[in-house]
C-alpha cells in the first residue's frame, strides 16, 4: 500500500498542507526544525492513532490551535480510502473512513500500516522496558488490529485494580499507624452495603472478580505476544546480518546468527521457553491459569506495596547478542543495526509470507536515520529498503539520501512543503 495524498489541518507547525506523494522512495529535506518530522509523524499518527515520539496528544496540535486534522489518501492495489482522523487532545479522537464517520477511532486502524524507523528507536536496545512492551503491541495491532480493544481492556482492568490496590495499602497503612483512613472508611461502608461481615472479606472477593478480568485480557495479549516474538525472530535476525553486515551463517540468509529474542515473564511458566528455537507456546488458557496462580501467590505483597505485580503490563522483550543482553553490552553502532533490525524484521513480517503483496505490504518510514550511520550500514539499509512499495525518507541535506533513494524529493520549510529540495 501507500500514501498518495496527505492534508494537513493544525498539525505541529502545519497550519494546512496538501502533499502529493507516491509510490517507491520519497525523500523531505529541509533544514533542522522545518516540519519534516512533523510530516512523517503525522503518517504514522493515522496509522497507529498515536506518535512515536509524542505519549500525549496535546503536542500535535498546532500551539494556539483547539484540535487538528490529518488526512490520508491510501492506495491498496488500485483501490483507494480516504482516512481521517480529527486529534482534540482531552477527548476522545473522531475519525472517518471515506467520509462516513466511526463510531470509534480505533476502526480506523488497517487502513494505513507504517513501519516507521526513527532515532529515538535506539531507546528499544538501551531503554526501559516500556518502549519494548511499545513495540510489540504496536506490532501486534498492526498484524490484528482487534487486539487494540484487547489491550484497552487490560488497560483498563489494571487502572481499577491498581486502585483497589493502592485503596488496600493506604489502608493498612493507616491502620497501622492508626492514623484515620478515608480509603478504609469507604472500604468499610462499601462492605455494609453490600452485606459482607467485615471490609477484609469484601477487599478480597472484589479483587478476585479483578484477578480474572486480568487473567483473561493478560493471557490474551500475552499469548499473542508469545507468538509475535517466535514469528518475529527469523526476520530480525535476518535483517540484523544484512544491516550490520555480519557473519557467514548470517550472510546466508538464516535464522542462526548472533541475535536472539526472547521473552521475560513474571510467570514461571514461561521462563525457559524457547522462541527463538521455535518452542511450542502454551494454550491461552494454561496462561491464564498461570496468571490467576501467580496473583494469589503474590497477593500480600500486592496489598502491601498497593500495585498490579503480575501481568503482560510488567514483561520484557529481551534483546541478546551473541549470547549477552544487547542492553548494556552492545556497543553503539550494535546497538543501533538492533533497533534498525526490529523495524526491518517487523516490516517483513507485515508483508507476510510468500511473494509481496503490494496491498499488505506497509508503507516505510526513515526518519533523519542515514546521517547517524556509517558509510556501510547506510548502503546496506539503502540497498535493503530501495524495492519497498514506498518508503518516506527526512533528511536535513540532500546529500544524506543515498543514490539508490533518489526519487521523488520534496522541500520541506516552515511548515510549507513543495516539490524540490536538491
Ligand atoms: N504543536 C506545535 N505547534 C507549533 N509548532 C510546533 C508544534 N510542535 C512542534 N512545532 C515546531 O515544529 C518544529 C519541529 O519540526 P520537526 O520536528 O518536524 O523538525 P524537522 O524538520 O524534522 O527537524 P530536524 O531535522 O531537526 O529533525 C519546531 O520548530 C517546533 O517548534
Amino acid at each position: 500500500m501507500h500514501v498518495t495524498h496527505l492534508s494537513l489541518v493544525d498539525f505541529r507547525n502545519y497550519e494546512g498542507a496538501e502533499v502529493e506523494l507516491g509510490p517507491g522512495p520519497t525523500a523531505l529535506v529541509g533544514r533542522n526544525g522545518q516540519g519534516k518530522t512533523n510530516l512523517v509523524e503525522a503518517v504514522g499518527y493515522v496509522a497507529t492513532l498515536g506518535s512515536h515520539r509524542s505519549a500525549t496528544d496535546a503536542p500535535l496540535v498546532r500551539a494556539g490551535a483547539e484540535r487538528a486534522v490529518v488526512r490520508a489518501a491510501v492506495d491498496r492495489a488500485g483501490r483507494s480510502t480516504l482516512v481521517e482522523v480529527e486529534i482534540s487532545p482531552g477527548k476522545a479522537n473522531r475519525a472517518r473512513l471515506n467520509r462516513a464517520p466511526l463510531s470509534r477511532a480505533r476502526e480506523v486502524l488497517g487502513s494505513l500500516r507504517t513501519v516507521l524507523f526513527a532515532p529515538e528507536d535506539l531507546a528499544l536496545v538501551k531503554g526501559d522496558p516500556e518502549g519494548r512492551r511499545r513495540f510489540m503491541d504496536e506490532a501486534l495491532v498492526a498484524l490484528a488490529p482487534r487486539l487494540a480493544g484487547v489491550r484497552s481492556d487490560l488497560d483498563r482492568v489494571l487502572k481499577q485494580r491498581g486502585a483497589l490496590l493502592r485503596q488496600a495499602a493506604a489502608s493498612r497503612r493507616g491502620g497501622r499507624s492508626g492514623r484515620p483512613s478515608r480509603a478504609r472508611d469507604r472500604a468499610a461502608q462499601a462492605a455494609r452495603e453490600s452485606g459482607w461481615e467485615d471490609a477484609a472479606a469484601a477487599e478480597a472477593a472484589t479483587l478476585d472478580v479483578w484477578d480474572t478480568h486480568l487473567a483473561t485480557a493478560g493471557a490474551e495479549l500475552l499469548a499473542a505476544r508469545l507468538l509475535l516474538v517466535r514469528r518475529l525472530h527469523p526476520h530480525v535476525s535476518r535483517a540484523y546480518a544484512a544491516v550490520s553486515g555480519a557473519g557467514a551463517g548470517a550472510a546466508a540468509g538464516d535464522a542462526d546468527g548472533p541475535v536472539r529474542l526472547a521473552y521475560r515473564s513474571s510467570l514461571p511458566l514461561l521462563a525457559d521457553l524457547d522462541l527463538a528455537g521455535g518452542a511450542e507456546l502454551p494454550p491461552r488458557a494454561e496462561l491464564a491459569q498461570a496468571l490467576l496462580e501467580q496473583m494469589a501467590e503474590v497477593r500480600s505483597e500486592e496489598l502491601e506495596r498497593g500495585t498490579s505485580l503480575v501481568g503482560p503490563q510488567r514483561d520484557d522483550l529481551v534483546l541478546e547478542l551473541t549470547g549477552l543482553p544487547a542492553r548494556g553490552y552492545a556497543s553503539h553502532g550494535e546497538s543501533w543495526s538492533y533497533a534498525l533490525a526490529l523495524r526491518l524484521g517487523l516490516y517483513e513480517l507485515l508483508c507476510g509470507e510468500g511473494p509481496k503483496d503490494p496491498a499488505s505490504e506497509p508503507v516505510l518510514v526513515l526518519d533523519d536515520v542515514f546521517a547517524e550511520l556509517d558509510a556501510g550500514r547506510r548502503q546496506r539499509l539503502a540497498a535493503l529498503v530501495a524495492p519497498a512499495e514506498q518508503v518516506l525518507i527526512t533528511a536535513a541535506v540532500a546529500e544524506d539520501v543515498p543514490p539508490e533513494l533518489s526519487g521523488r524529493r520534496l522541500q520541506v520549510r516552515a511548515g510549507t512543503v513543495e516539490p524540490g529540495g536538491g
